[in-house]
């Protein structure tokens, strides 16, 4: 590691940005006094380098460890973006990305029978294989987007006027998978802790048995919404739907990839993962993985024939409009895959880290947490209505000032000005990185004399 992070160090350094990463920062346009300062600057971080490669590190040593031991485009910053967490490339990605970013790439080797997950060259057909293994699930097909795969499954099972079971915070593209197969989505209602539960899903399905006198023909819930991601009974769910027979979709986009998903165990006909958001891949990527009952349905092929030509399609699968990622998008999940499957086994800590994180924003007075507390996940949806956002009230930056605080520590990801209630993700950020983060917010607090409790405290419920 020491070498690597001299090295990061020596090459961001140069690029002058680095300046900014330190809050005692150093202008452009150097005078001799200031030059002289940033030299000494220069000999003090040597000395803590030297310091992390003995293993001696201070709190200080930390926190710049850190801020450079992340890569590419957050090797400035710590980023905290909701939804860019766990989709962030990994280098192998990023290689892959550039050797088949031209599109079709991926058909040099494409022989008869003339499919993408046929395909051996690179090795496509065994990563839908493995893809399928590791889901515990039968099929399993690469798709542009968790909302394609959505659309796949909609589009085989509803008929206009179905009624489809979703949660009361699922998300928008499954409102429109179900729309554009002329079906109407049906809300669980959430409990007083934000939860969809599976008794109100059973009572959901029989509210619609009355109302339109048809079972629902799918039930579609969330693993984790993007709203609070809180977790909800997804098991308890699926059996629900299996006791009215109705077929169950699992959609992991805030999961598959980050932990692990069990598709069986679960009770899953259909797991929906989101490449670009939870799986290190290039956007717009995702799989759709289905059990046997309903795999020979969804994944139908072509049936038609050109009625002056009598041209035929082959095996092309009718709802997936035959292949469906065609370059970079599928090689960089395929570069990432054996990264993403060994990083899933370390779901536990991340949800610790995000825990410590959540912990000490907590302990600044008036700080809450909308989220389900203690945290099952890494993205969280707080509320800084009544701590940070009361100094917003006189600072001439208004609402700006937090960003403005929280780019000089180096950290970025909110949306600038929109920081009263508002979410951030803790994914793959290393333990230094939380603790720097944590720290930071804790300074920016008392840099603005809000009160910052010592001790661990209970956030406000809900
Ligand atoms: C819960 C949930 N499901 C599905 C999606 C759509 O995923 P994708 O962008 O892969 O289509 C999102 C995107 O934000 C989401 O939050």
């Amino acid at each position: 590691m020491s070498i690597k992070i001299q090295k990061t160090f020596e090459a961001l350094f140069e690029l002058e940005e680095i300046r900014g990463i330190f809050r005692e920062a150093v202008p452009t346009g150097l005078n001799a006094e200031e030059e002289a300062a940033l030299q000494k600057k220069i000999t003090e971080l040597k000395a803590i380098i030297a310091d992390l490669e003995a293993g001696t590190g201070t709190p200080k040593v930390t926190k710049i460890a850190g801020t450079l031991n992340v890569r590419s485009r957050e090797e400035q910053y710590i980023n905290i973006h909701p939804i860019q967490a766990a989709g962030r490339l990994t280098d192998e990605a990023r290689k892959a990305l550039i050797s088949y970013g031209d599109g079709y790439s991926t058909c040099d080797f494409c022989r008869k029978p003339f499919r993408l997950d046929k395909i051996t060259r690179p090795s496509i057909a065994d990563f839908h294989e493995d893809l399928a293994k590791w889901l515990n699930m039968d099929q399993a097909r690469v798709v542009p987007g968790a909302r394609r795969g959505f659309q796949a499954v909609t589009s085989t099972l509803v008929n206009k006027g179905d009624s489809v079971i979703v949660s009361a915070l699922a998300h928008y593209t499954e409102f429109l998978a179900v729309e554009g197969a002329g079906g109407i989505v049906k809300e669980v209602p959430l409990n007083d802790k934000n939860i969809v539960t599976a008794e109100a899903t059973a009572d959901k399905i029989e509210e619609v048995k009355t109302e339109t006198g048809k079972l629902p023909v799918l039930v579609m819930i969330d693993h984790y919404d993007y709203q609070f991601a809180n977790e909800h009974e997804i098991t308890a769910i699926g059996k629900v739907a299996h006791q009215y027979d109705i077929p169950f979709l699992y959609n992991g986009a805030y999961t598959v990839g980050v932990q692990p998903v069990d598709g069986k165990k679960i009770g899953a006909d259909f797991v929906v993962g989101s490449g670009h958001k939870s799986m290190a891949s290039v956007a717009p990527s995702g799989v759709l993985a289905i059990n046997d009952d309903f795999a020979p349905k969804t994944l139908r092929t072509t049936a038609m024939v050109g009625d002056l030509t009598k041209r035929k399609f082959g095996i092309k699968e009718v709802e997936l409009l035959g292949c469906t990622l065609m370059g970079g998008t599928l090689l960089s999940m395929m570069a990432s895959f054996p990264t993403v499957k060994e990083r899933v086994l370390h779901w536990d800590e991340e949800v610790k880290k995000s825990n410590y994180f959540i912990d000490a924003l907590l302990r600044v007075e008036g700080s809450k947490v909308l989220s389900e507390y203690p945290r099952k996940h890494t993205l969280t949806k707080v509320d800084t209505t009544g701590s940070y956002d009361t100094v917003a009230q006189t600072h001439k930056r208004r609402g700006f000032f937090f960003s403005d605080e929280l780019t000089a520590h180096g950290i970025v990801g909110e949306f600038a000005g929109a920081t009263r209630t508002w979410k951030l993700n803790t994914y793959g950020l290393n333990w230094n990185q939380v603790h720097y983060l944590a720290d930071a917010f804790t300074e920016i607090a008392e840099k603005y004399e809000l009160p910052v409790q010592k001790e661990k405290i209970q956030p406000n419920p809900v």
